[in-house]
């Protein structure tokens, strides 16, 4: 019998293992979170930084009715995928989940993944192609959003720890842009000059938030954003010249205010405090424009290998009608747009769409037409209208595609679906329902890492339509 928590309250459970008890076990497999499984008497312990083959002490840390989460305290033996990372701070925080899985494993993980979701939904006829992954698996990211805070009375930057609000102070964040990660340091240390407050959440007092940077990854522009949960930025004046001189890249500085007692990272306003209201890059040779509150992909590389290994598989030849459904700013479409006759986007977020007309305009791209709306509906709607698309790309978020859509898709008929999931479990539960309308998967599903040292999967999968 062992005390569990349970929304605050404290159960009574029977289950075999106790809070704050050691265990010797065997780590038996890595759970689609990076946490390594370990069983107690057949009870199953959740363990981050544990990895399958190792033999491990472990601390039970909290129980509750159906497993219990642990702690590493002392290994006994050690996987030969293990890397042994410098800095435990990038575990700690969820930088870095899976920072101590050699780059190769990872890759051999996201695979396996979606073999494994496959099997159980019992299409094991389905091939997963090894993932495409980056030669240097470090300091990719485009983009950084820090939180500040007060710590031991000194203002930080830095990450939380995991499934916290506390935070761990970093400089070297080894998955972003070793610029951006520069650039940061040169704005803590000018808010600790001038004395600028960090927000403190228990008490809504403070001034500064967030210091969120974009560096392009072909262009070199750096966009500096202060969130501050105050309409005033004290020293104004003083803290712009101290990043227009220390961070030579800079072409823009924006005030964000966020005066909401919420999680949320940004507020609805900004204030261009310096330079341009917005930064540009490109990806596969089109140029985008972005800023502040942009959706833009955050491993520009692999974004275009991603985008390429979808456009390919489209196999167009300038004469097809494509519909690019969840299009975001376009990206998708865009690239397209020059393989294509037509190109239809549909998206929900109505300022994505104004950012995907500006950029198709920017980039002299006629052949592009976009549509604020939900996927599902807009497909009922050209589903109705007679539209016969040759070929769907489709980008959901993670819950995966409607019902209706597909079933819209069924109707429209065209010859080729795309898929660009990143979530492989409604991945595989949409591929059996587009079984169910005539597509069919055709070829390997190719897993892209986009997100190297992170559990996350990202792939494509081309479906054709196969006479019943
Ligand atoms: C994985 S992102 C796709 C990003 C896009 N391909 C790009 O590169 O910019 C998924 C997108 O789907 C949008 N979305 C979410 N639910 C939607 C819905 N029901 N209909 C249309 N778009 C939706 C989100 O706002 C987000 O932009």
């Amino acid at each position: 019998m062992s005390n569990g928590e349970n929304g605050g309250r404290i159960v009574k459970v029977n289950v075999p293992v106790h809070k704050n008890e050691e265990y010797q076990a065997k780590v038996i497999d890595l759970t689609y979170e990076g946490n390594g499984v370990v069983k107690i008497a057949d009870f199953p312990v959740f363990v981050p930084n544990a990895l399958p083959g190792e033999e491990v002490t472990v601390r039970v840390t909290k129980v509750t009715r159906n497993f219990a989460l642990g702690r590493v305290m002392d290994w006994q033996t050690k996987s030969a995928d293990r890397v042994d990372v410098k800095d435990k701070k990038y575990i700690q925080t969820g930088i870095a989940p899976l920072g101590h899985l050699k780059y190769l494993a990872q890759l051999r993980f996201k695979q396996h993944q979606i073999e494994e979701l496959l099997a159980k939904a019992h299409l094991d006829g389905i091939k997963v192609a090894p993932t495409m992954g980056m030669e240097r698996p470090y300091h990719y990211r485009n983009k950084a959003q820090v939180p500040v805070k007060l710590v031991h009375g000194k203002l930080e930057t830095g990450f939380y720890k995991r499934g916290s609000h506390t935070l761990v102070p970093i400089e070297d964040f080894y998955i972003q842009d070793p610029k951006i990660d520069e650039a940061i340091v040169v704005v803590r240390d000018l808010l600790r000059k001038y004395h600028v407050t960090p927000y403190d959440e228990r008490t809504g007092k403070g001034v500064i938030r967030t210091v969120m940077v974009r560096r392009g990854y072909y262009s070199h522009e750096v966009m500096v954003v202060l969130v501050t949960n105050t309409k005033r930025l004290p020293m104004k004046e003083q803290i712009v010249d101290g990043i227009v001189a220390g961070v030579p890249e800079v072409k823009s500085i924006v005030q964000n205010i966020n005066d909401k007692r919420t999680n949320k990272l940004l507020g609805d306003t900004d204030k261009t405090l310096w330079g341009k209201d917005e930064i540009h890059d490109q990806l596969l040779g089109i140029d985008f424009a972005i800023s502040p509150l942009s959706f833009y992909q955050v491993n520009p590389q692999q974004t275009e290998r991603l985008y390429q290994t979808a456009i390919d598989s489209a196999g167009l030849d300038g004469s097809q009608t494509v519909i690019d459904a969840y299009c975001g700013i376009g990206t998708i479409s865009l690239a397209v747009a020059r393989h294509a006759k037509q190109v239809y986007g549909v998206e929900i977020v109505p300022a994505a769409i104004e950012d995907a007309k500006h950029n198709a305009k920017r980039n002299g791209i006629k052949n592009a037409k976009f549509v604020v709306g939900k996927a599902e509906d807009q497909f009922a709607k050209w589903q109705a209208a007679g539209l016969k698309p040759d070929v769907v790309i489709v980008d959901p978020p993670r819950k995966g595609l409607a019902e209706s859509l597909i079933e819209a898709t069924g109707e429209m008929a065209p010859q080729k679906v795309i898929y660009v999931s990143c979530n492989p479990a409604t991945l595989v539960r949409d591929i059996q329902r587009f079984a169910d309308v005539g597509y069919h998967v055709v070829k390997p599903i190719q897993p892209v890492d986009q997100f190297p040292q992170t559990t996350h999967v990202e792939s494509v999968t081309v479906l054709e339509r196969t006479e019943k």
